[in-house]
């Protein structure tokens, strides 16, 4: 791979619009597609959703807990979906949350970041929790391959600011759990930016759920130079106002990002297409108006 992550997706938005469809295969929607909840079921419904979008979003965004329900016959299905979208040219986010000791780190990005690895993606979400250092073996993958990692920060569910606001350090270096996480990405992106790249590799999970907690975090999102992986638009609730709302300045770095709101149009691909094209115009909108 030529270019860094941040570049790459930055080209991808400048195509394609800042949305990122996420793959979720539900039960309830593999029922409503007609599709068997199973392994199977999966890599049809994956490859569908490949197949209606690929070449026409900026990325597509497997989440893994639904092919692991079928064990490894579901991971299989989940590498042919990562197969078939690069395939088709689309950038591929697997949101698994890994987070772990450096050591065992160090495993998971062979497994996610590494050229010929079965499920190599583009970009990983990954879980700071263990501290953001246990991320480095994930960073210099990152950095070494020109792939992305996503790093939790301000979550979509309410459950995240019980961890997420609270506050560590102490004295005039008190600052939020949050603001943390983003000055360490930041520091990661800052050489990758000065070196000429739009946005550096390492981006942050940021729900479009929440409201002004990246003011009341003092969370500086722009100041990350990386992409801001925005989960919770549509089903969740937010849509262009809450985009807008809670990116400021930094919404020109914003993916949104949009599942069961997409999904819940198939199986038909055309309108599947048309939900992500009603989903790209409105994020879009918000982000690049
Ligand atoms: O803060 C987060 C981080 C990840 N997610 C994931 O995104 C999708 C959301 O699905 P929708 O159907 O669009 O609600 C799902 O895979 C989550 O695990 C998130 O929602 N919030």
């Amino acid at each position: 791979m030529s270019a860094g992550f941040g570049a790459r997706l930055a080209a991808a938005t400048a195509d394609h619009g800042p949305l990122c469809v996420g793959i979720d295969p539900h039960p309830g929607l593999l029922a409503d597609w007609g599709l068997p909840d199973d392994a199977s079921g999966l890599r049809e419904f994956g490859l569908r959703v490949v197949e209606a979008v690929g070449g026409r979003v900026a990325a597509v965004k497997p989440q893994s807990a639904f092919f692991e329900r079928h064990g490894s016959r579901g991971v299989a299905a989940l590498e042919e979906v990562l197969a078939a979208a690069r395939a088709a040219g689309t950038l591929t986010i697997v949101d698994a949350k890994r987070g772990d000791i450096g050591s065992t780190m160090a495993a998971y990005a062979d497994a996610y970041l590494r050229d010929g690895s079965p499920l190599a993606a583009d970009a990983l979400t990954v879980s700071p929790y263990l501290g953001f250092g246990s991320l480095q073996p994930a960073v210099d993958a990152a950095l070494e391959t020109g792939r992305g990692l996503f790093v939790l920060c301000l979550t979509s569910n309410p459950e995240g600011a019980e961890v997420q606001h609270a506050r560590r350090g102490a004295g005039a270096g008190v600052e939020s759990v949050a603001a943390h996480v983003a000055r360490e990405a930041a520091q990661v992106n800052a050489p990758v930016v000065a070196a000429g790249d739009a946005l550096g590799p390492v981006g942050l999970v940021v729900g479009a759920t929440i409201a002004d907690a990246a003011a009341r975090t003092g969370t500086d999102l722009a100041a990350v130079r990386g992409p801001l992986l925005a989960p919770g638009v549509g089903a969740q609730g937010a849509g262009a106002a809450e985009l807008a709302a809670v990116f400021g300045d930094a919404r020109r770095q914003v993916l949104a990002s949009s599942s069961r709101g997409v999904l819940r149009a198939g199986p038909d691909a055309d309108a599947l297409r048309a939900a992500a094209r009603a989903a790209t115009d409105e994020a879009a909108q918000a982000l690049r108006g």
